[in-house]
Parts: structure tokens; sequence; C-alpha cells
């Protein structure tokens, strides 16, 4: 038994601190279990996505905006471990890396935190509600057209100012990160996946690593939970098939039937909300699902869509 310090890479937002913090704590107790004689040590990387909080992010080329740094710091071998959210993990990463494991996925719902505490349907004709995603905005809109949606930036704790700064009646947010945060008190309602499709991965984590560090992917191959990992491996193949990123209105959410069996559903929009395509399948092999259930929405135009928001 060797002794090493695994550098631990994050983004320095109060959520990536809190959700690798948790991640440093459930590598400490497999690697006591299992003494692997590791340590583990955190270091905080600023990306170009946290730079630029005030800009839209599709304006700025977003796929892959707050994980370029941290994969070259991978590649220098100036940390060990990435810790990301799974929905903002590009969908190809660069040579030499991988991702070691997805732990055990969170509620990946949408929620809505109002100033006085309402629920989505309770909200007043052509309330302000802000999200920073057209995945979000898209769906709202579908359900409620009355609803104004406006752009909020930001990490989530800003956000949350920002509702009582900026006069927002509501902001939507993901379930998992004021989850992590121990927030579940601001939360006003929980949106139900079937009105708004969440963004592929929310609610998981990705912890990425050398492929050549046997150490490290023998420690994170304790951490993986391979059902949560095929549920995200068949919404990632979706994305990828869309080529999607979370700059354009794409949702996929998928859960395992049994132990082999995943279910998937995808959808695409317009921004407005007028147009709202969904598919589902199932299957058991997770990229072969993805694809056939972003093949369907082909079927029914989603690649128009897709390129008139790109455009
Ligand atoms: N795009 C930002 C982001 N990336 C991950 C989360 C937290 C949720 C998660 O881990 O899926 C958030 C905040 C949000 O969307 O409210």
């Amino acid at each position: 038994m060797g002794s090493r310090t695994i550098i631990v890479g994050t983004r320095q937002s109060a959520l990536a601190l809190t959700q690798t913090g948790q991640v440093i704590d459930a590598l400490q107790n497999i690697n006591d279990r299992h003494q692997l004689g590791l340590s583990f040590e955190i270091r905080k990387i600023v990306t170009k996505g946290d730079r630029i909080l005030d800009v839209t992010l599709s304006k700025v080329g977003g796929k892959g905006l707050f994980v370029k740094e941290i994969e070259q710091a991978l590649l220098d071998r100036e940390i060990d471990i990435a810790v990301h959210s799974m929905k903002d993990m590009p969908h190809e990463l660069q040579d030499g890396l991988m991702n070691g494991a997805v732990p055990v996925r969170v509620d990946p719902r949408d929620c809505l935190v109002t100033r006085n505490g309402l629920g989505f349907y309770d909200l007043p004709h052509g309330a302000k509600v802000g999200t920073s995603s057209l995945r979000r905005s898209c769906q709202l809109k579908h359900a409620r057209p009355d609803l104004q949606l406006e752009w909020i930036r930001g990490n989530i704790d800003s956000r949350i100012r920002k509702l009582e700064t900026e006069g927002f009646d509501a902001i939507v947010l993901a379930a998992a990160g004021l989850t992590r945060m121990g927030w579940t008190d601001k939360i006003s309602d929980y949106i139900p996946v079937e009105l708004c499709i969440p963004a592929v991965g929310q609610g998981a984590l990705g912890i990425e690593c050398r492929e050549e560090d046997d150490a490290v992917r023998h420690l994170l191959s304790l951490y993986n939970d391979p059902l949560s990992a095929r549920t995200v491996a068949a919404e990632r193949s979706f994305l990828g098939t869309l080529n999607g990123g979370c700059q354009v209105p794409i949702g996929a959410y998928a859960v395992m039937k049994d132990e082999h069996m995943i279910e998937l559903i995808g959808t695409v929009g317009t921004p407005d909300g007028k147009v709202l395509l969904k598919e589902a399948a199932s299957g058991t092999d997770p990229v072969a699902l993805g694809v056939k259930v972003a093949e369907l929405l082909c079927e029914r135009g989603a690649e128009e869509i897709l390129a008139q928001v790109r455009g």
C-alpha cells in the first residue's frame, strides 16, 4: 500500500465547492474502507464560463466553457480528478481523459423558487420568470404561454438574490443544485418531468480522470453507480446525436425500468414554446437508445428547429 495525495480540481462557485467537498468525503470513505492509502486535496480553478457570467452563453460559443481549463489542468497533472456537474460536461472529452465515475444521481427535476412560495400554476397571469436556459423557457412557455420568461444568469446564489433585486416573480433552477447546497427550503414547487424534461445529465455528477491513472481509476470504479451511469449514457448519446449542448432547447430524461431496461424521453422545441416535440423509447443499450430517440425526433423536424436556433 503506497501513499499518494490526490488533487481534486473544481470550479470555485459555491455549488461547485460544495459538491466537490461531498465527493471528497465519499472518496475518503471508500479509501478508508478499502485501505487504498490515498489522501485528498481540493484545487480551485477559474474557468472562462465563470469569468463571463454577464453574457448569454450561446453568444460566446457555450460548449465546454466551464470545462476547458479544468481538462487542461488534468492533462498537465496539476490535478488528478475533476468534479463536474454532468450537464456541464462536453460530449467529447479530450484525448487521454475519461469519465471515471457517475455517482448516484440526485433529483433531476427543475424547480421554482418564488417570492411568495407560489406553485407554477399559481403564478399570476403574465408573471415574470427568470431562467437561463432555452430548454426551460421553451417548455414553461409551452405550458403557460402567458408567462414572461426573462434571462437570468449567474451562479445559483446570485440568481436567488436577483429574484429579490430584479423583480422576478419566480426563477427556475435545478433541484439538484439547491439540494446539494442544503437549500431545499427555498423550493416552492417541483416541476414534473412531464412538464419540463430536464437537461441531459441534470442531477448527476461526472468525475473525470486521466486514462492512464490506474490508482484513480480503481478508486473511481468503486464510486461509480452503474445504473446512474446507464441513464446518463443514454441521455448523452441522445444529445451527441443531435449535436446539442445546454445552449439549445433540448432535454432528455432516462430511467431504469429494471436492472437492464432503460426508458428514455427526449424533447426539442422552439425557444418561444410554440413547437415542442417529444419522443420516447426503451432499450437495453444506452447508446443505441439515445440514437433511436434522436432519430425519432429528427423524423419530426428536430434538426430544422435546432438549425434555426443555432443560426
Ligand atoms: N448550468 C449550471 C448548473 N450546472 C449544474 C447545476 C446544478 C444542477 C445539476 O447538478 O444538475 C447548475 C445550476 C442550475 O441549472 O440550476
